[in-house]
């Protein structure tokens, strides 16, 4: 952690746009360095958080504040915040360094004295000797990083960035990922990260705070939010879930289960060898409604007498059968009670 990072403290933050509520009082602490991911569908919310955050909307009622300072009636240029959007907001007139300087210019820093920073700036990014070029002349993933280093270059308290990864290209991006979380972590600035894709949000987060109509649905470390989704909205926004009740399955472990509850197995949980299955086995039986090859595994759709849907992820390197499956065979899958989830009820309202 830097001496420059802060913490943020979101109370009750609620924005309507009519009779539309965009935030539904939303209540959250971020730690100082931290990185958080706000994940959530289209719609959800997540880019009015993150503009209220940068004094672009102004909320209705609660407060916002960083490093204990009270920041909700302050303009944009005076908290301090560094902001990276998707589509770049580079100026496409000016050249590498002119767009990097130009934030300390509007802070009055001289000539020189900004260039020397935007340099610096340019070379955490690994584009020193870039600084002449037009932005036309640069590629997708330069040009991303050109406005990661304008936003830094002023040395940040925060850093706010909605979706910048949206317009690359699948390597890319996950080469990207990367290269932002080890910024974040050189620099240790307290970082807000929105996407909607939850890969994205578990690669790169120590929290991830999940979103659905303008509420934190569940907010929490990559992996306990995965294993542990308090919701079924949660749950699938979060992986391939398979949702049922609990007397809808079988075999020594189900009988041990709490009764009608919503019981979640992650698709990857699930084997069709019983070889090393005792009796925390939990068993499901249907018939093979559709497969797929994808790479490094296969996926399979298992249908049931009681009319579930199940989704299996068997890995490619153990499923060397799954490729003769005949559509309509009926399947045995297997799994251990400790994979077994339980949900609340339905998502929090
Ligand atoms: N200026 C506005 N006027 C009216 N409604 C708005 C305005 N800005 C946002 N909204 C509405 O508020 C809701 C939340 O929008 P927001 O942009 O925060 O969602 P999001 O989660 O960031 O979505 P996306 O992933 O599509 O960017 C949406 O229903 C949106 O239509």
């Amino acid at each position: 952690m830097s001496a420059t990072s802060l913490p943020i403290s979101i109370a009750d933050l609620r924005k309507s746009y009519g009779l539309y509520v965009a935030l539904d009082d939303v209540t959250l602490d971020i730690a100082a360095g931290e990185f958080l991911t706000l994940l959530g569908p289209s719609g959800s919310g997540k880019t009015t958080l993150l503009m209220a955050l940068a004094g672009f909307v102004r909320p209705e009622r609660g407060g916002l504040t960083i490093g204990g300072q009270d920041v909700t009636r302050l303009p944009p240029n005076k908290r301090n915040i560094g902001v990276v959007f998707q589509n770049y907001a580079l100026f496409p007139h000016m050249s590498v360094s002119g767009n990097v300087e130009y934030p300390l210019r509007l802070r009055g820093v001289a000539k020189a004295q900004a260039r020397e920073q935007a340099e610096a700036a340019l070379a955490r990014v690994k584009l020193s000797g870039f600084g002449a070029r037009d932005i036309a002349a640069l590629s997708g993933g330069q040009r991303q990083r050109v406005a990661l280093a304008r936003a830094i270059v002023f040395e940040p308290r925060v850093m706010l960035m909605d979706e910048p990864l949206s317009a690359l290209d699948k390597n890319l991006r996950e080469h990207m990922q990367f290269e932002i979380r080890k910024l974040h972590d050189d620099l240790g600035v307290t970082t807000i990260y929105v996407t909607h894709d939850q890969r994205e949000a578990l690669t790169m987060s120590d929290r991830v705070a999940v979103m659905d109509a303008g509420r934190i649905q569940q907010i929490g470390a990559p992996q306990d939010i995965y294993r542990e989704p308090r919701n079924r909205f949660v749950a699938e926004f979060m992986g391939e879930a398979n949702i049922a009740l609990s007397s809808h399955l079988q075999g020594p472990g189900a009988a041990r289960m709490p009764r009608e509850r919503l019981a979640m197995i992650r698709a990857e949980n699930f084997e069709l060898d019983p070889a090393g299955f005792g009796d925390d086995r939990v068993e499901v039986i249907g018939r093979l409604a559709s497969k797929a090859f994808r790479g490094e595994n296969w996926l399979l759709n298992l249908e049931t007498a009681a009319g579930d849907q199940f989704m299996l992820s068997i890995a490619a390197n153990q499923g060397a059968t799954c490729g003769e499956l005949k559509i309509g065979t009926e399947l045995r899958a297997y799994t251990e009670l400790g994979q077994v989830h339980f949900l609340e009820e339905a998502r929090i309202k």
